[in-house]
């Protein structure tokens, strides 16, 4: 089993803009633990995820950089799926909202070509995995049935299913209430720690930060201007936007950096 994804030298630009949305990043996601990709609105992370899923928006190109597993170059189809699975923000829109959970899950597996006659005991067990015990119940569900919390866990099973080792999560609890936020944190840092899987969590919330992340990386107008171990950033923050984004956070609970 692979060790380490790194992302190499990434860089992305968009059609008409004067300067690259993400310049020259490099990451790298080691397994069982978190790496946080942490920045104000606009500089980039998300770019930087999907330009390293290889599923960048029209208009919005690669022009340098590279994905390796283990010090290996991949081809996109081997990386999605087998490698990485990820998990996006929004989980209602991630559904198709005619198709039920099985069809969802079945298509997943489809996709991956593992659609075999051990399918359905592998839904059962990703859905039991992430907390969706009621399998016979929730299989048969459209998303506009399901809350938002049952459909984020429902986005994680399915990410299961490909038993990838790596996992990119972009604002996995931004559109949820603070209880299901925890559950769904809570969730995703028994995975790391039950499967060792490596997960680049992409995020602007510090609470999240300090929750779920080992290692922080902060990105500013496309380039990482930061990174570290979670403590040392929060102890002593070097560039001014991470000292922002801390105070922030700590103003929050009537705390201030020294
Ligand atoms: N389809 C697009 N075409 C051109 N530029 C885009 C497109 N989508 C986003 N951008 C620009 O790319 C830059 C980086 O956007 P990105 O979504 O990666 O930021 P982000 O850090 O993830 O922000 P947020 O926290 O708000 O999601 C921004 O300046 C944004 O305006």
């Amino acid at each position: 089993m692979p060790t380490f994804l790194t992302i190499e030298a990434m860089t992305v630009a968009a059609a008409g803009a004067p300067r690259p949305l993400v310049e020259n990043l490099s990451l790298t996601i080691e397994r069982g633990r978190v790496l946080a990709l942490v920045g104000a609105s606009g500089s980039g992370k998300s770019m930087t995820c999907l330009a390293s899923l290889g599923v960048l928006p029209p208009g919005v190109f690669q022009t340098g950089g590279e994905v390796r597993i283990d010090g290996r170059s991949h081809t996109w189809q081997e990386l999605r799926g087998r490698h990485v699975a990820a998990i996006m923000q929004n989980p209602r829109g991630a559904f198709n909202p005619v198709r039920t959970m099985r069809d969802h899950a079945v298509e997943t597996l489809k996709a991956l070509g593992r659609f075999d006659s051990d399918a359905d005991d592998r839904i059962a067990s990703a859905l039991i995995e992430v907390g969706l015990k009621e399998v016979k119940q929730v299989l048969p569900l459209h998303a506009f049935e399901m809350s938002g919390g049952m459909l984020q866990r429902m986005m994680i099973a399915l990410a299961l299913l490909s038993d990838a080792p790596f996992l990119f999560a972009d604002e996995p609890t931004t559109d949820l209430d603070l209880v299901v936020q925890m559950r769904i944190l809570d969730l995703l840092e028994r995975l790391v720690a039950e499967r060792g899987l490596g997960v680049l969590l992409v995020t602007h919330d510090m609470g999240v930060v300090a929750r779920l992340a080992d290692d922080v990386a902060l990105i500013d107008h496309g380039r990482l201007v930061e990174e570290g171990p979670v403590e040392a950033m929060f102890a002593s923050p070097r560039h001014p936007v991470t000292r922002l984004l801390v105070n922030a956070h700590l103003s929050l609970y009537g705390m201030e950096l020294a």
